[in-house]
């Protein structure tokens, strides 16, 4: 992705303080998908970061909501499977779950039983890492479907909250900056 390209997309972002809690700075990442040539760019750019950085890539999970958005798109260019995890009681058919804490509240997660076969080769895709903790919990659903992670994909990540330090597989970012997995994990 070029230097331009990055610019492009910041310039899309929107900051709302005090949304949806007092205290919290809300990045918003719609305004990409208004404009088609930033959500070709957003596409292309994930493509080429996910070619770059993981082998033999199966299934791209997108996180309810706002991995919805772009996630699948992904998973077609790529040539993969789209698979969702959603929150509680939107599924059919059997399902894992897990609850979790996140930057401003607490929720839980779900995906089907079948949605994913043992040792499937899964990136996790989503637009915000915040504290980690939706992450975490993608991470412990695969984990129960005997899934195989590879690693994590997001659009930004808020650095001061350090959730890059609670996620072991691979981590990486479009728009600020990347950095390899932790020192002495499996993935290192
Ligand atoms: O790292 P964390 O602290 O867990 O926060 C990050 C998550 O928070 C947002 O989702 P949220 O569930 O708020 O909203 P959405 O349903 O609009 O995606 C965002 O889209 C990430 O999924
Ligand atoms: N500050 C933030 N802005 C947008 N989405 C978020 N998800 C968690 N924290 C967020």
């Amino acid at each position: 992705m070029s230097a331009n390209d990055i610019q492009y997309l910041r310039s899309k972002l929107a900051q709302y303080p005090d949304f949806p809690k007092k205290g919290i700075l809300f990045e918003d990442i719609l305004p990409i998908f208004r404009d088609p040539k930033a959500f070709q760019i957003l596409i292309d750019s994930l493509v080429s970061l996910i070619k770059e950085k993981f082998e033999n890539v199966d299934v791209i999970v997108g996180l309810e909501a706002r991995g919805f958005l772009f996630a699948p798109t992904l998973a077609l260019a790529l040539g993969c499977s789209f698979v969702p995890v959603r929150k509680p009681s939107k599924l059919p058919g059997e399902v894992v779950e897990v609850s979790y804490k996140k930057e401003y509240e607490t929720d839980s997660f779900a995906m089907q039983k079948d949605s994913i076969k043992p040792g499937q080769r899964i990136v996790v895709i989503d637009d915000i890492l915040a504290t980690g903790g939706t992450a975490l919990a993608a991470d412990q659903l695969i984990e129960k479907l005997d899934g195989k992670l590879l690693g994590h994909v997001f659009l930004m990540e808020l650095d001061f909250l350090k959730a890059r330090d609670r996620l072991q597989a691979p981590t990486y970012n479009l728009l600020n900056g990347q950095a390899e997995a932790p020192e002495g994990s499996e993935w290192a």
